[in-house]
């Protein structure tokens, strides 16, 4: 084996996959995998790549993987949502590989580090946010985990939405109203440096808030159609109020209050939506509605997501999408038409009820991480209409043909979309070159640690701020140039104390990965509120079946989940 392949020795990556992508370091781990930063070795890009554990374990577990995957697929052409460069099965048929474009940090770490995001920076993350939610409802889904560790950010603080395993169709739950509520607990974090609502308990978090926001009216709090949530929620109101303001420091500026104001608000027909938010002074910045595209069309997926199938239906779909996107097909995704008088800026599936999108091109991998080897076409079972995977089903130690690997995207539906073209600061077009980007910061020993900066036309569009690279400096030795290109910014940020490190052994992961997998529950009862998920380790603790049934609620985040609300304020007080 020539030293160009040679494996980085990562216990949990298996060779197949160490042959094509050089693994470099452990970027972070959630309830469901571990997530390194990697180079793809034929093309030097950096890359993430997730290794979700026992992805089909349960068919709880089997339907977040596919609801992860084929979501993923379908939004990943919008500029502030991960894009999903490549799926590959694990040698197992348990594990699954999924490869991402590679982001620096995310938001929960770069909150962490303190006082590093500048008003402007808040600004365009918030903005950025909008976006991506506003194009996720448009399709009628919703994310249902927003949380600031999966809110991914580059150097130029790019946002980048990730984890798709809870996003669900709006056709199938009622849920809509939740997540600009959210995106009101994340502002709110960006500006107080910490969880704006940290309730110990549910019912404790549930009260923070209640305590902050507007008393809702009689009719508000009756549109809960729970006697006793309605009950709880007015004894609630009882307590003394400690407005939104006094929560916050008084340098907030008076737009930041406003929004949090609008979308922190009981009742979600008088909630600010994404779409509006995006009209919000506070944004005013950024905005530009040519450059926030909608969907005119309802994403489906292409299994009922309200039947659970077997764990073995759920993976022969998606390995029969991926066999799809092979064959050159693409993976579809069902769509539902919206009526007519869409935004001017909406993208249009090309076919009226299946789009197809694939991340991964026709071309297979070969031996040498060569994408040359054409795709054969697959034998399918015709008494169960199901791809037998002849020659798929256990991939060689190195890229063999049969290996279920599929490249990037080509193009993005939309020019509106590539987010190289313009520059969502300026609004000017920006080419292939990245404005300047600024060193990383790192949050030391966080699993999900990363860094975020500002960049040069965002400093620019500040002089009264002092901008994040001046800041961010005060740890570098050397002043750092302005204007390179991002991979520049890459390579001068190395030595940044704030720079996220390399784990002090890539082995020690070892234990991570059995960790994680002991929390995974399989058939275990819906769970009960307990402090367990509510510990600042949340994405540890609220792993499988719970985190599933839990939803995007976490406390350390501030984030409550409307299915958990209403099973709260139907079940009485022993079920808390
Ligand atoms: N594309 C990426 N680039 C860089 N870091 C990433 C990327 N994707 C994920 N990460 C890091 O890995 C962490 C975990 O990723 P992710 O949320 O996808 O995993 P998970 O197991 O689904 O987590 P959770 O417990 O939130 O469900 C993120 O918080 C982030 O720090």
């Amino acid at each position: 084996m020539s030293k160009k392949y040679e494996a980085t020795h990562v216990p949990e990556v298996e060779e197949h996959i160490s042959l094509k992508y050089e693994i470099k370091k452990r970027l972070g781990k959630g309830a469901y995998g571990i997530v390194w930063k990697a180079v793809d070795r034929q093309t030097g890009e950096i890359v993430a790549v997730k290794k979700i554990f026992d992805a089909f374990r349960n068919r709880t577990d089997a339907q977040r993987t596919f609801r992860e995957i084929m979501l993923l697929q379908e939004f990943g052409d919008h500029p502030n949502i991960v894009k999903l460069l490549n799926v590959i099965r694990a040698q197992n048929d348990k594990d699954i590989y999924l490869i991402f474009e590679y982001m620096d940090t995310d938001l929960h770490a770069v909150i962490k580090k303190g006082t590093l995001l500048k008003d402007i920076h808040k600004r365009y993350v918030m903005y950025q946010l909008f976006k991506a939610i506003k194009y996720l409802h448009s399709g009628n889904v919703i994310h249902r985990d927003q949380k600031p560790s999966n809110v991914l950010l580059d150097t130029d603080c790019v946002v980048k939405l990730c984890d798709f395993g809870l996003a669900r169709s709006l056709n199938q739950i009622q849920e809509d109203w939740i997540e600009p509520f959210i995106l009101g607990c994340i502002l709110g974090e960006m500006l107080l440096g910490k969880a704006l609502f940290p309730g110990t308990s549910t019912i404790n978090q549930i009260e923070k808030i209640m305590s902050a926001i507007p008393h809702p009216s009689p009719t508000d709090i009756l549109a809960i159609k729970s006697e006793y949530g309605s009950s709880v929620i007015q004894r609630m109101l009882l307590k003394p109020q400690v407005p939104l303001e006094d929560l916050l420091q008084l340098s907030v500026p008076p737009d930041a209050l406003d929004l949090l104001r609008g979308l922190l608000v009981f009742n979600p027909d008088k909630r600010l939506t994404a779409e509006q938010a995006l009209e919000h002074p506070y944004v005013a910045k950024f905005h530009n509605p040519a450059k926030e595209p909608a969907l005119n069309y309802d994403v489906v997926l292409p299994v009922d997501d309200d039947v659970q199938l077997s764990v073995v239906q759920y993976r022969n779909k998606l390995y029969e999408m991926m066999l799809e996107c092979r064959t050159n097909q693409g993976m579809a995704t069902l769509v539902q038409p919206k009526g007519e008088g869409s935004a001017s800026n909406s993208h249009k599936p090309s076919r009226k009820d299946r789009v197809e999108k694939c991340p991964v091109a026709a071309n297979v991998s070969d031996g040498d991480g060569d994408p040359e080897g054409q795709a054969k076409p697959e034998k399918t079972d015709e008494k169960t209409q199901e791809p037998s995977y002849v020659g798929v089903s256990k991939p060689a130690p190195v890229i063999a043909p049969g290996q279920l690997a599929v490249e990037r995207m080509s193009q993005p539906l939309s020019p509106a979309l590539g987010k190289l073209t313009y520059n969502p600061i300026t609004h000017a077009p920006s080419g292939f070159v990245r404005p300047a980007g600024l060193p990383h910061y790192y949050q030391s020993r966080n699993p999900t640690g990363s860094n975020c900066s500002g960049n040069g036309s965002l400093t620019e569009s500040v002089s009264t701020n002092t901008s994040m690279d001046q800041i961010l400096q005060r740890g570098r030795s050397a002043p750092m140039a302005h204007s390179r290109p991002f991979s520049s910014t890459l390579t001068l940020t190395q030595n940044n104390p704030l720079v996220r490190k390399e784990e002090p052994s890539l082995s020690s992961g070892l234990q991570v990965t059995s960790a994680r997998l002991n929390q995974r529950s399989n058939s275990r009862p819906p769970p009960r509120f307990s402090k367990k998920v509510f510990q600042n380790n949340s994405n540890v603790a609220a792993a499988g079946d719970p985190r599933a049934k839990l939803g995007s609620y976490s406390q350390a985040y501030g984030t409550i989940n409307k299915t958990e609300l209403d099973n709260l304020l139907q079940n009485r007080p022993h079920n808390q």
